[in-house]
């Protein structure tokens, strides 16, 4: 008999069919208390579970007694319980590296489109307001050569750090828990502490995991900080920055703008008063979505679920501890 699996995210169709040969699927819309009690004979005989954005926690792990593996389509597993998956021995699988190169793009837009204004001014052309020769009121300020701070060089820093040094000239400071010597290397990034990236940087662009560490490691103290002149970055989670603190300090002039890709709360309410400060380009946690990356993700997480219930795990395991035992 084949395993049973808890499908609960739409996947493309030649990669729903790789899973059906593999295993029986119970498809699902999400991983809701209602949903789970609807569909409880099958939540209690999956071994094995494949989805996104949904919470994974004691409480539904409880309702999954036979559950052997869990494969999420994100680099990203803030939203997975991973000592309560460990304790039971259930692997978790996630998705590296093959959105990186793409959430470092994102990244650039938002450096861009933050510093040259160019989500304010195409609005402003679009109303109609574009009649002569543009004034200062259009001007936005330079990226190329600006000193770029990275908070977490991991995989997409790096790939940041690319773009922005090799492509644009900018000097890289960086702030990560260990030394990074490929990045001083090809970058000449420079390693300092978190203190002094926001005093010297004029882009700094977090791309950090959220961890009871990283959850509001940027707050009110932090920005007080930044120079005047600089544009915060959030590309990693939202929670990572205090986001009343954040809108304090834009409110008061105390840093130049901001580009988030990601919110405390998602999707963003609309009554957030980021949504109306013309300084702010907020995207809606878009980092890996394009539809090369997105097919590349669901495809990585279909073959690290297929490889963690056959036993041959080579890769992209976030508790490979529970493999040993
Ligand atoms: N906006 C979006 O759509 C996307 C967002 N993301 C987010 O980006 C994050 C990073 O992804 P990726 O680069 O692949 O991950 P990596 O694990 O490769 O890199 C994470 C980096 O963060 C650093 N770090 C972790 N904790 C701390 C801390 N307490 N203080 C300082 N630095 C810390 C690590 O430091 P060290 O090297 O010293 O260990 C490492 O350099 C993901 O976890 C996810 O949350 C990812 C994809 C898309
Ligand atoms: O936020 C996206 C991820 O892959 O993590």
């Amino acid at each position: 008999m084949k395993p049973s699996v808890i499908l609960y995210k739409a996947l493309p169709d030649d990669l729903t069919q790789r899973l059906e040969t593999y295993f029986n699927l119970v498809q699902v819309k999400d991983l809701s208390p209602q949903t789970v009690s609807q569909n409880a004979d099958a939540f209690a005989h999956a071994e094995g579970m494949l989805g996104s954005s949904q919470t994974v926690n004691r409480e539904l792990l409880e309702k999954m007694p036979a559950l052997r593996a869990a494969s999420t389509v994100s680099v990203g597993y803030n939203n997975y319980d991973v000592p309560a998956l460990t304790e039971r021995g259930i692997v978790l699988m996630h998705t590296p590296t093959v959105l990186t190169e793409t959430v470092a793009d994102t990244l650039m837009t938002l450096v861009l489109t933050t510093a040259r204004r160019a989500v304010d001014v195409a609005q402003r052309v679009k109303r109609g307001e574009w009649r002569s020769g543009i004034t200062p009121d259009w001007f936005g300020v330079d990226v190329h050569h600006k000193t770029m701070g990275i908070v977490g060089m991991g995989r997409i820093g790096m790939a940041l750090a690319q773009r922005a040094n090799l492509g644009f000239g900018m000097p890289i400071l960086y702030h990560a828990r260990s030394r990074h010597q490929e990045a001083e290397a090809r970058f000449n990034a420079r390693h300092c502490s978190l203190d002094t990236l926001l005093a010297e940087s004029d882009f700094v662009c977090l791309v950090l995991p959220l961890t009871d560490e990283t959850h509001h490691l940027i707050s009110a103290p932090q920005l007080a900080k930044m120079k005047a002149s600089a544009i915060l970055i959030n590309g990693g989670r939202g929670p990572v920055v205090d986001e009343k603190a954040l809108i304090a300090a834009l409110q008061a002039g105390q840093i130049h703008g901001a580009g988030l890709d990601v919110f405390e709360q998602e999707p963003l309410p609309v009554d957030s008063p980021l949504l109306e400060m013309s300084n702010v380009v907020a995207l809606p946690h878009i980092g890996s979505a394009t539809f090369e990356t997105r097919y590349n993700m669901a495809a990585c997480a279909v073959d690290n679920l297929i490889a963690a219930l056959t036993g041959k795990v080579e890769q992209n395991c976030v508790n490979p501890q529970v493999l040993k035992s």
